[in-house]
């Protein structure tokens, strides 16, 4: 899968533990950064990720902030986004299955490694469910985002 990932400053440490580990699943990884700890604001990485997504150059996005919040309500600002906060393996999985997430944001304050690597096997095996009840509701989404457009 063609993935891109991104981090602010708080979780650029865990970033490269993502991309090792997707590296070695064999994904095509474009990186956004950031790539050290110098303070970076996490609105600024979450609109290069998104814009990778949007622009059809990655399928699926991957984002560490220190919780995830701020990496999640900043791409959910942007349309054709649904990203979540996903600090389990059920809700990697079935973000995916049920509500076409396209963007999953770890904490890297909450999370570690072992985890964090997990949670990504469980979000890029996940695939959005044919069922008409997930399909009618995700449409709804769709219809919000053209909405809030107009
Ligand atoms: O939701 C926001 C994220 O957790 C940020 O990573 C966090 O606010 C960064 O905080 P600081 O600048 O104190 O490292």
């Amino acid at each position: 899968m063609r993935l891109v990932i991104g981090s602010d400053h708080a979780g650029w440490i865990l970033k490269q533990t993502v991309i090792e580990h997707l590296g070695a699943l064999g994904h095509e990884i474009i990186d956004v950064g950031s790539h050290d700890d110098r303070p970076v604001d996490f609105p600024d990485i979450a609109r290069a990720l998104v814009g990778k997504i949007t622009g059809g150059e990655a399928e699926r996005g991957i984002m560490v902030c220190g919780t995830g919040v701020g990496a999640s309500i900043a791409a959910n600002k942007m349309p054709g986004i649904r990203a979540a906060v996903c600090h389990d393996v059920h809700s990697a999985h079935q973000s995916v299955e049920h509500d076409d997430v396209n963007v999953m944001c770890i904490g890297a304050q909450i999370v570690g490694p072992w985890l964090a690597r997990d949670l990504i096997s469980a979000y890029l095996a996940a695939e959005f469910s044919t069922d008409e009840d997930m399909r009618r509701r995700v449409a709804k989404l769709h219809d919000m985002d053209r909405q809030s457009q107009a």
